[in-house]
């Protein structure tokens, strides 16, 4: 049947702040980590990566039972680099052992945005853990960055997600880097990565050319030649059905906020069925409850 949410006995929106000012603790613990980009894009890209697999036609894949420890998905090329924001995680499933690794490793992307200064993302839980062959989804249903906005705009139909939610989604790409090891791409993007702005679509929206380099095709900026885009990012800027939107929330970052909260809590939740009238929880951020 479909993936119903099934929400640990008696658990409230208490417990899931006390999991959530834990992870926060933890990433301000790490701010250093990977050259200064700390762990919110790691965290941001896990529960995207959870999420993305999803197949609106075959019903398969999602954030729901939180598959991605075991083989093939764990191994496909595209999550190469998500096992240190598993295991930065799993020492709370451990203290937490009621919450699900689904629900674990998405309210860890809630978390990162939330304390990167990004808006706040409404979050229901109730994934539940398999351990069966069939939940887990084949590889290949994450998106490949050296693609046109064709592929673009065909991919996220496959999740349901329309040309403004596709470009509001991308600007998570203000968080964290490229990795030559994880991904063949050279970060880094911009001049800061730890901080949730509008400033990916800022930046997008100047001028780029293809670098020179033995690595994967990717795009340096102009005036440095130090900042980079993969060729999905400039897609962005080559198809006017995105165009719009980046012009849009380069001139606007609270709409861009807005619009972010609403595609990544709908990706976030993806496949998954909530009881009628189940009402997302909004966390407070570490800043709010000091
Ligand atoms: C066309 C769709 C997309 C493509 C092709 C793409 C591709 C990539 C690639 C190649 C990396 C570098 C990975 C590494 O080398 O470690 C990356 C990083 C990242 N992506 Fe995307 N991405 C896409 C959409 C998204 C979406 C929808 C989100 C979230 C809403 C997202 C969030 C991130 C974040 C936060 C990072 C930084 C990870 C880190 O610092 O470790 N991306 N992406
Ligand atoms: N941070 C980041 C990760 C992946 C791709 C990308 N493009 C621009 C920035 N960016």
């Amino acid at each position: 049947g479909a993936n119903v949410a099934t929400v640990p006995q008696g658990k409230t929106l208490k417990d899931y702040q006390e999991v959530y000012n834990d992870i926060a603790a933890k990433i301000e613990e790490n701010l250093d980590y990977d050259g200064g980009a700390g762990f919110y894009g790691q965290l941001v890209r896990l529960a995207w990566h959870s999420s993305g697999t999803y197949d609106k036609n075959t019903k398969t894949g999602g954030s729901y039972y939180g598959t991605m420890i075991f083989y093939p998905e764990a191994s496909d090329g595209a999550n190469n680099g998500l096992a240190n924001g598993r295991d930065f995680l799993y020492e709370f499933a451990v203290k937490y052992p009621w919450i699900s690794r689904g629900d674990l490793w998405t309210l860890g992307g809630v978390v990162a945005v939330q304390e990167s200064g990004g808006p706040k993302i409404p979050w229901r839980p109730g994934r539940v853990d398999s351990y069966e062959k069939k939940d887990i989804p084949e590889n290949g249903n994450l998106p490949d960055a050296s693609q046109d906005g064709k592929y673009v705009r065909n991919y996220f139909k496959r999740l349901g997600f329309g040309d403004r939610e596709i470009v509001a989604l991308l600007g998570a790409h203000c968080l964290g880097k490229c990795h030559p090891e994880n991904s063949g791409y050279d970060g880094p993007w911009g001049p800061s990565f730890n901080m949730f702005t509008n400033d990916f679509f800022v930046r997008l929206l100047g001028s780029w050319h293809v670098r020179q380099w033995d690595g994967e095709k990717q795009y340096e900026d102009d005036e440095t030649n130090s900042f980079m885009m993969l060729p999905t990012d400039i897609a962005l800027k080559e198809e006017s059905y995105f165009l719009k939107y980046v012009k849009l929330y380069a001139a606007d970052q609270d709409l861009f906020f807005a619009d972010f909260s609403k595609a990544f809590a709908t990706l976030l939740e993806l496949g998954i069925e909530y009881p009628r009238g189940t009402k997302p929880f909004l966390f407070k951020t570490v800043e709010e409850q000091e």
